[in-house]
């Protein structure tokens, strides 16, 4: 049931608003000064506020702005008298879900309140799933490389450098590009990825910058290219070392000058990308091969992150067999399977060529094949 609280110095006001919406089934509490207000909006979670404006002790804009600061997620339906309209306006512009006049109407007021509700929702239900999908994306690993990795992403992250991340097959190098995004100022924009590898020659230079209708046999409409779409964002380019001279040679146009020319275009489009790029080749070895631009390789490699494969952080093994046993029973919906303690060891030796995404798939095998205690056979069995 929706929580709300009226936070009003008159009685009368009070009294009549919280007949109104207990009527309507939702459990109200009073206030009757912002004091009193702000005290209680940090004790308990609310989901709407009445709030008048002009109020002793602490007026409405004060409280909205204190509530805020402490992200309470309460929405605030300010309450202004009639011809004080310009102090409601300037609390939406500062946060306010939106305002009603006294004496309220009837409707208005509901639909207000119902529709403040949802938004509460939704704005709980997006720092859930936040929360959800930075545990999942969270880096497991207290060995010395994998500490090393972490400090590196905290200090970078705040920065607009541009990353190299290097690193085998299946060693972390995609959650390493995601947390710089998270953890910088541009988290709230996309995070765009393109994965060089998968993409033909022929069609990454349309995927990057996109095409004008036309452009090509089979372009048959404009399309907006990945560098555009992370605009104000990150573009991630995993496996940067696949990517064909020609493309090199229009990225590094791009990062020089902050513009994009989509194919069979001549706008020059300004876009404000922050370019973080992966790959598992030698990029210097490439750049004596002739495969890869060096004046690209030092745009891209301003700060180099190196993830060190498994075999060389095996310490970590047992934390994240840990973290996949408890995700992928979350996955599954059932209950977090043991290992026994020479299972785990075992696991430890192993070569593990493909790194941790191969521990991952070796887990998920256990836990859809083996019973509640997984045992040294079972490992030896499936590893
Ligand atoms: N330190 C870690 N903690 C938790 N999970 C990890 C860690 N490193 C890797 N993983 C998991 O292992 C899998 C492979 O990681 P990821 O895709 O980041 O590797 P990658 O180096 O980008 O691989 P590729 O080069 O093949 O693209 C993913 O499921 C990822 O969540």
């Amino acid at each position: 049931m929706a929580k709300l609280i009226i936070v009003d110095d008159e009685k009368s006001i009070r009294a009549a608003l919280r007949d109104i919406l207990e009527y309507e089934g939702y459990e109200v509490d009073e206030a009757k000064d912002g004091e009193e207000g702000l005290d209680m909006i940090m004790r308990t979670s609310y989901d709407v506020a009445l709030c008048d404006i002009r109020m002793p002790k602490m007026d409405g804009l004060e409280l909205l702005q204190k509530a805020n600061e402490a992200s309470k997620g309460t929405q605030f339906v300010m309450i202004s008298a009639y011809g004080n309209v310009e102090n409601a306006v300037e609390a939406t512009k500062r946060g306010a879900f939106d305002f009603i006049t006294k004496p309220p109407d009837l409707n208005r007021l509901l639909i207000t309140v119902r529709n403040a509700i949802e938004r509460a929702k939704l704005v709980q239900e997006t720092k859930t799933l936040k929360k959800r999908i930075y545990k999942l994306n969270e880096i497991v690993g207290e060995s010395a490389p994998i500490q090393k990795v972490k400090e590196t992403i905290n200090r970078v992250a705040a920065t607009e450098a541009r990353v190299l991340i290097t690193g085998a097959n299946g060693s972390g190098k995609e959650m390493v590009a995601k947390q710089i995004h998270e953890k910088g100022s541009r988290s709230n924009q996309s995070l765009i990825e393109v994965n060089c590898a998968a993409i033909p020659g022929e069609l990454i230079e349309s995927e990057l910058f996109g095409h004008e209708k036309g452009a090509f046999t089979g372009a048959s409409a404009r399309r907006v290219g990945k560098f555009e779409q992370a605009d104000s964002g990150t573009l991630f380019l995993d496996e940067i070392g696949d990517m064909s001279l020609s493309a090199q040679a229009k990225v590094l146009r791009a990062l020089q000058e902050n513009k994009i020319t989509r194919v069979g275009g001549d706008k020059e489009i300004k876009v404000n990308v922050r370019v973080i790029a992966a790959t598992n080749k030698d990029l210097r070895q490439e750049i004596v091969n002739g495969n890869f631009r060096e004046d690209l390789f030092h745009r891209l490699s301003v700060i180099v992150i190196h993830v060190p494969p498994l075999a060389e952080r095996r310490t970590d093994i047992p934390l994240l067999t840990e973290k996949f046993l408890h995700d992928i029973a979350t996955e599954y919906g059932s209950t977090v399977k043991e290992l026994a303690p020479d299972a785990m060891m075992y696991l430890q030796s192993l070569p593990w060529t493909g790194n941790v995404r191969e521990l991952r798939n070796v887990v998920e095998r256990l836990v859809i094949m083996c019973g509640e205690e997984i045992t040294l056979e079972d490992v030896k069995a499936y590893a």
